[in-house]
């Protein structure tokens, strides 16, 4: 049987094999508190690895999307209670993804109908998923975001510490700092999109700043071993470019190498696209990552299927793979891939909104 099907640990949290579940925004928690629906989906996939939840909004500032989960109300942390009580009962582990969408929102969805916050006032070419006053959704444009005050950002880490804090009263095993796909923190690293004058823009180092001050709190607060990290050095996600990837990403992951992580976990590529969507060395930033005394869990993602899992995860290179959309069709992905079985196919119309179905319908093999 492949390496991919061994148990192994992240961190400190012992793992059944090295399949991950990749975060996947389902917008299916109206009023930002999972629901039972919520906790049969996760149910069906605790033999998962690692599930790694979708994208929880950290405060209400941070929520870019409807019907998207959060760690602040305490009915959330009730309802995330259930869900990971379920997934431990299967034998599952299951940590959350932190997210702060930043300029990736809409009016509607922020506090008082203000503008969305980012670190300079520079619109996103992009869309958000909203709800019409009749209940259906539409993707809409992003609105325009106003530059966050120097003043504003000691309070952000704040709100990253207190999520994590509740992540682990919610049951959950420890938490993804989402640092990915165009959203703030990435949107803080990027060039185009960060254009600020004091200490957190201008060089790379003073980009990365505000993803290393979360990174001090969060582990901080719940511990090193409990806390991974998502990047996405070359994805367009959300209107983010830089000049120079390698640059920024090597310098980071030099930064977070001191920090003892659980995990990082990397988007090799365009988010949900082409892996060569800009040319990168994989090996080089892993490398880089290890030589600066780093040994947290590398976790690879973006396009893998069974035989480039097995060949990532036997060479050494990749310590776990993520799978993404795969599980959203297939309930039990891990025991398709050990039995070399036929993957359902996914249905695009369901993908986000809605009820059961196209969420807890796909079916499981007999
Ligand atoms: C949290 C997301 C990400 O990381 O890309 C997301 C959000 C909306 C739709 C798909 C994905």
């Amino acid at each position: 049987m492949s390496k991919l099907f061994e148990p192994t640990s992240v961190g400190t949290i012992p793992v059944s094999n090295r399949i991950a579940m990749a975060p996947l925004t389902r917008n299916r928690s109206p009023g930002a508190v999972p629901n039972d629906l919520n906790v049969e989906y996760y149910r069906q996939r605790a033999t998962a690895g690692l599930i790694i939840s979708e994208g929880t909004a950290i405060t209400h500032q941070a929520q870019g999307y409807a019907d998207v989960p959060g760690l602040y109300k305490s009915e959330a942390i009730e309802g995330w209670k259930r869900v990971t009580d379920a997934v431990h009962s299967a034998g599952g582990k299951i940590v959350t993804q932190l997210w702060h969408v930043g300029r990736i929102s809409h009016t509607s969805l922020q506090p008082d109908n203000g503008a969305p916050v980012a670190p300079s006032a520079v619109a996103a070419k992009s869309k958000t998923y909203i709800l019409n006053p009749d209940g259906s959704g539409a993707f809409v444009e992003t609105s325009e975001p106003r530059a966050l005050e120097t003043a504003e950002l000691a309070g952000i880490v704040e709100d990253y510490r207190k999520a994590a804090r509740a992540a682990i009263e919610g049951g959950f095993d420890g938490v993804e700092i989402h640092a990915a796909n165009g959203y703030l923190l990435e949107q803080f690293m990027r060039s185009n999109s960060n254009q600020r004058t004091d200490q957190y823009g201008g060089s790379i180092e003073n980009r990365i700043r505000l993803t290393l001050e979360v990174v001090e709190a969060v582990t901080k607060e719940i511990g090193a071993d409990k806390t991974g990290i998502r990047i996405s050095p070359t994805t367009p996600a959300n209107d983010v470019s830089d000049p120079d990837p390698k640059a920024v990403y090597t310098a980071l992951v030099e930064a977070l190498a001191k920090f003892d992580l659980a995990f990082v976990h990397v988007i090799e590529g365009a988010t949900g696209g082409p892996r060569d969507v800009l040319p990168f060395d994989w090996k080089a930033l892993k490398s880089a990552y290890r030589d600066a005394g780093g040994k947290g869990t590398w976790i690879a993602n973006n396009g893998y299927d069974r035989e480039s899992a097995i060949e990532a995860v036997e060479s050494g290179y990749a310590d776990l793979v993520a799978f993404g959309r795969p599980f959203i069709a297939n309930p039990d992905l891990v025991r398709r891939l050990k039995e070399d079985a036929a993957l359902n196919p996914l249905d695009q119309a369901t993908l986000y909104g809605g009820g059961a179905e196209g969420y807890t319908t796909y079916p499981a093999l007999a």
